[in-house]
């Protein structure tokens, strides 16, 4: 698939934590309102994550009406947030919280309503606190990619990255912190 996405030539490969997720099991969600995992969310697409070998991970999610974007086709845009959650849980494998620094995405052919995407995605390697990351998504023949992406991720000091932003934070009950 054409890309015009460059690693960097001073990419060094990293390895997986020994006390990452093990091979088949569902990465844990960051949080339960998150819009691309949570299960909480009121709207979001409710992505699992499974770990795979090495630095491989895997998705799928049903693609709904509500994922619309071109005439029973879903919207470019919910295709890259799905990517961005698939790419973007795999630094867990190496147990490293990371934001996302940029993101790529490749469209290759339509992908109709109904349809189930299917996604693997792999780390690449790193350089200081950057994580390059790649995906690639099918509908059943990982021969006929519809897409692939390569997303740059940043490693960050949880506590620190947020704490400007927790009193907003939305819970399950739906109250925000200090509400
Ligand atoms: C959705 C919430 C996610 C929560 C995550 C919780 C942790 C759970 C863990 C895991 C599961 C995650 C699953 C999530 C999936 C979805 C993730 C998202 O959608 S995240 C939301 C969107 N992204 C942001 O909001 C970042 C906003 N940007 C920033 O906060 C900063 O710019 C940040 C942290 C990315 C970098 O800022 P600096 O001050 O810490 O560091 P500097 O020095 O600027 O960058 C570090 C290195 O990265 C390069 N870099 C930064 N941005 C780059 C870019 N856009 N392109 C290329 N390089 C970039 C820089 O050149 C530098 O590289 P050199 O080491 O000097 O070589």
């Amino acid at each position: 698939m054409k890309t015009s996405f460059v690693l960097p030539a001073d990419i060094e490969p990293l390895s997986r934590d020994p006390k990452a997720t093990s091979p088949g099991r569902r990465i844990n969600l960051h949080h339960s309102m998150c819009f691309g995992c949570g299960a909480d969310a009121p709207v979001g697409l409710r992505i699992d994550v499974i770990a795979g070998e090495g630095l491989t991970v895997s998705a799928s999610m049903k693609v709904e009406d509500w994922m619309q974007g071109g005439p029973g086709v879903i919207h470019g845009g919910l295709l890259s947030t799905a990517f961005d959650e698939v790419m973007g849980t795999s630094p867990l494998l190496l147990r490293m919280p990371v934001v996302t620094g940029h993101l790529e995405i490749d469209y290759a052919k339509p992908i109709p309503l109904g349809s189930t995407v299917q996604f693997t995605g792999e780390i690449l390697g790193g350089v200081r606190r950057k994580v390059y990351t790649r995906a690639v998504a099918h509908l059943g023949d990982p021969q006929e990619p519809v897409a692939a992406a390569h997303g740059l991720f940043i490693a960050i000091d949880l506590e620190k990255h947020f704490a400007g932003y927790r009193d907003r934070a939305v819970h399950p009950s739906g109250h925000q912190n200090g509400a």
